[in-house]
């Protein structure tokens, strides 16, 4: 595919100093949790705390985003759904997984790719929403999070922090997650999928396609045939 203009893409904007949020914890040797825990005024509105301006300084234990602080994981080959990902060490309810990274692009630009690979026969879909005006398309470039399949009864979910200013979406564990089991996560609210997919997740309360609760679903009415190959 013949690359698109710069515009069509969006670069980091730099965060200005008024903007910057700085909570008011204290680091305490006896208290884990006084470093930017749960307490934290930042954690409190999902915003990560900035290098060079948390009182808690290096003890700070809010830059996840910032620090790439995953879990263990790794990609394996599904019955019927592609790649998937599994938990390569055990992960407690709560914690961040991973970010879903890739290319952010504007709304015009996600249909025009939408559009495009599903005319070059891809049937993996990897463009998910970020805001009403921008959409994040892990097809060509993008994290281990781009393996992660959908279930209807998932074990992880999608969340949006603020990071340096800008909007970011993690994948976190619904529930603690024991090694090698499979992680998921449920499309509908994110999903800009390009073909309508059946789900294939298994689960007893399964709604039969993937995002099929999505508001971009009823934009698309082809439908992957049974049987097709992946
Ligand atoms: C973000 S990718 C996930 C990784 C993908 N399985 C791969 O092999 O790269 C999303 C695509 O995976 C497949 N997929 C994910 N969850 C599925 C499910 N529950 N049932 C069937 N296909 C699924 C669909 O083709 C979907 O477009």
């Amino acid at each position: 595919m013949a690359e698109r203009p710069i515009e069509a893409m969006f670069r980091h904007k730099k965060l200005k100093e008024e903007d910057i949020a700085i909570c008011e914890c204290k680091y305490d040797a006896n208290d884990p949790d006084s470093a930017c825990g749960e307490r934290c005024l930042n954690v409190l509105t999902s915003t990560e705390c900035t290098p060079g301006y948390c009182p808690c300084g290096d003890y700070c234990k809010n830059q996840r985003f910032q620090k790439s602080e995953y879990a263990k994981t790794k990609f394996f080959k599904t019955e019927g759904r592609g790649w998937g990902l599994i938990a390569d060490e055990s992960i407690k309810a709560g914690q961040f997984v991973i970010e879903y990274c890739g290319e952010v692009i504007s709304s015009e630009e996600a249909q025009q790719r939408s559009q495009a690979y599903e005319a070059q026969g891809l049937k993996d879909a990897y463009i998910i929403s970020l805001n009403a005006n921008s959409y994040i398309d892990a097809t060509r470039k993008g994290s281990l999070a781009r393996f992660i399949n959908h279930s209807c009864e998932p074990n992880c979910e999608t969340r949006k922090w603020t990071i340096l200013g800008e909007i970011r979406v993690g994948i976190f564990a619904k529930q603690d997650i024991y090694v090698g089991t499979e992680l998921a996560y449920d499309y509908n609210f994110e999903w800009y999928g390009g073909a309508n997919v059946r789900c294939l997740c298994g689960a007893p309360k399964c709604s039969k396609f993937l995002g099929a609760k999505s508001p971009a679903f009823l934009e698309h009415n082809h439908v992957w045939e049974e049987g097709d190959d992946r």
